[in-house]
């Protein structure tokens, strides 16, 4: 279904209720420059660490797009679960694993309220920047304590510029990727007031930073559009 949800004028902050999640997959294509493409790179950069029968978590697995596709692509049977906290989001994702015929156990709470448990992988695609900063930390350190040695943690995020001319330039480059994708003036403003508050971007440095606070041996970016970046962590 095509988003249309900011065609009307907002009575609340975003969140990802039913009307979101009913139009999620056009609008994280149309909101994400190379959402596609920075999929498929965090799943070729997985696969060729994941082996056989390895535990992966996808943290804002929304409708489980990421871990469907992983499955597709891995040639390793994996344990793949998927957790959320939106139950609209968790029922499109049940059915969607289900037309796909993959086996996903998903479950529906708060990411700082699961024990994640020997994991070879964390995902986490544009999530982590709705987590409030101090709880984000203290959730990183908690993905680093759950991962294996030699596990990875790939996730994407939108950034920020700590130069205030380049990063007003590229909100401006990125109004205008919207605008290619069929968003009006109108649709983008509403979007973003919704938005204020609610995620909170950090830029590229401060994002490697929380990560090598936590404990990681290492981290780069494996994707960089304007102002949306892929990372990948390594535990060793
Ligand atoms: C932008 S979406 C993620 C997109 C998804 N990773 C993908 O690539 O298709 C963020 C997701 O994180 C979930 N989320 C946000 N905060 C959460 C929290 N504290 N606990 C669990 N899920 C959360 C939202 O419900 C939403 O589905
Ligand atoms: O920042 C925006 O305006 C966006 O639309 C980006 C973004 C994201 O990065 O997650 C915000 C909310 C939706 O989940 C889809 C896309």
């Amino acid at each position: 279904m095509v988003d249309k949800v900011f065609k009307k004028s907002i009575t609340k902050q975003f969140e990802f209720d039913e009307e979101v999640a009913s139009v999620f997959d056009d609008m994280l294509n149309r909101s994400v420059p190379f959402y596609k493409e920075m999929q498929r790179l965090s799943i070729n950069f997985a696969c060729n660490f994941l082996e056989e029968n390895d535990k992966v978590y996808d943290l804002g697995c929304s409708t489980a797009s990421t871990l469907i596709e992983l499955s597709k692509h891995c040639k390793n049977n994996l344990k793949l679960i998927g957790i959320d906290n939106s139950s609209a989001m968790l029922d499109n994702a049940a059915k969607k694993a289900g037309a796909f015929g993959v086996d996903i156990e998903l479950i529906n709470a708060d990411l700082h309220d699961v024990t994640y448990e020997n994991a070879k992988l964390i995902l986490s695609n544009y999530t982590l920047q709705f987590i409030r900063p101090l709880q984000r930390e203290k959730l990183v350190k908690k993905i680093y304590d759950s991962l294996q040695n030699n596990g990875i943690f790939i996730f994407s995020e939108k950034v920020i510029s700590s130069n205030s001319t380049l990063n007003k330039q590229s909100i401006d480059e990125y109004y205008e990727f919207k605008k290619t994708q069929g968003y009006s003036e109108f649709e983008i403003s509403q979007k973003r007031e919704a938005l204020e508050n609610v995620l909170i971007p950090y830029t590229e440095e401060e994002n490697k930073k929380m990560i090598l606070d936590a404990g990681f041996s290492h981290c780069e970016t494996i994707f960089k559009w304007v102002n949306f970046a892929t990372f990948i962590a390594i535990k060793k």
